[in-house]
């Protein structure tokens, strides 16, 4: 369970020789009803861990894609507890480790304590809050470690090497990389010198690297993990379930298992 069961899934993917890939989708979008079946189609289609995202009213980092998607959820009324008390029904005949996401105003109303302990309790094994600083998140960290799960730290194109260096040494699970300045979205290319951040970060980093943020087709996941250990795709898989187009999801995660391609 937690932290551990993210290390596994990791660790069982590379070792095979592929790259893992995180697929994220918006927990209630279609209805939460769906949720299960959603979940159950990525683990078959090869995920090896999920990013789920709560819908919140002020989304800062997300783009048009995700923003709509979370305006369909909330429309739906889908809410933090909804989630985690879904989530829980079903903890036992899940296998895929999940992330969520969730900005930190929405943890604070429910109450650091209690959330995570519904975590837990819901089988969550991590968190990314993406609006948490390293400065601030002590707020939260003795609670998360108490129940095991790990917290995702995000390293921005833009922090200082000494910054990115503290990012590698405390992220869990997995290190976030983010691969352009802006929201999330779909893009046609990432900037010139990438693969060299991908691997500077992946020697500060004492878990595997994803790079995330505009990746939307099999070409940029290709390119992208030959300088760190996986990807994660929001706009593109979004996108493609809300159009039913399951083959093109299948097809974009198969693309990161490379060992039956050589
Ligand atoms: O949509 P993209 O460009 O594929 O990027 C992933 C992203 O959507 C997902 O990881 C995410 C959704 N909302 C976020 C907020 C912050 C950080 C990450 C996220």
């Amino acid at each position: 369970m937690g932290k551990a069961k993210i290390d596994q899934a990791f660790n069982d993917v590379l070792k095979r020789g592929d790259k893992a890939f995180v697929p994220y989708i918006m927990a209630g979008d279609g209805g939460l009803d769906q949720l299960d079946e959603q979940l159950a189609f990525l683990e078959d289609a090869g995920a090896t861990v999920v990013e789920l995202g709560i819908a919140f009213s002020d989304p800062v980092a997300d783009g048009p894609t995700i923003q709509e998607a979370g305006l369909r959820a909330l429309a739906n009324g889908v809410s933090l507890s909804a989630v985690l008390e879904k989530l829980k029904e079903s903890k036992d005949e899940r296998n895929l480790p999940i992330v969520l996401m969730t900005y930190i105003n929405p943890i604070h109303t429910y109450g650091i304590g209690n959330f995570a302990k519904a975590c837990a309790e819901a089988g969550i094994d991590g968190l990314i809050i993406p609006d948490l600083p390293l400065e601030e998140e002590g707020i939260i960290v003795p609670a998360l470690q108490n129940n095991e799960i790990a917290l995702i730290r995000l390293a921005a194109l833009t922090s200082t090497d000494e910054r990115l260096a503290e990012i590698g040494k405390r992220t869990e699970g997995f290190l976030y990389a983010v691969t352009v300045t802006g929201t999330t979205g779909v893009r046609s290319s990432f900037q010139e010198n990438l693969g060299a951040h991908l691997e500077s970060l992946r020697e500060k980093s004492s878990v595997p690297v994803l790079a995330g943020f505009g990746v939307s087709n099999p070409e940029h996941v290709r390119s992208l993990t030959e300088h760190c250990d996986g990807v994660v795709v929001g706009s593109k898989i979004v996108d493609s379930l809300y159009k039913d187009d399951k083959a093109a999801i299948r097809e974009l995660i198969a693309s990161a298992h490379i060992s039956s391609q050589k």
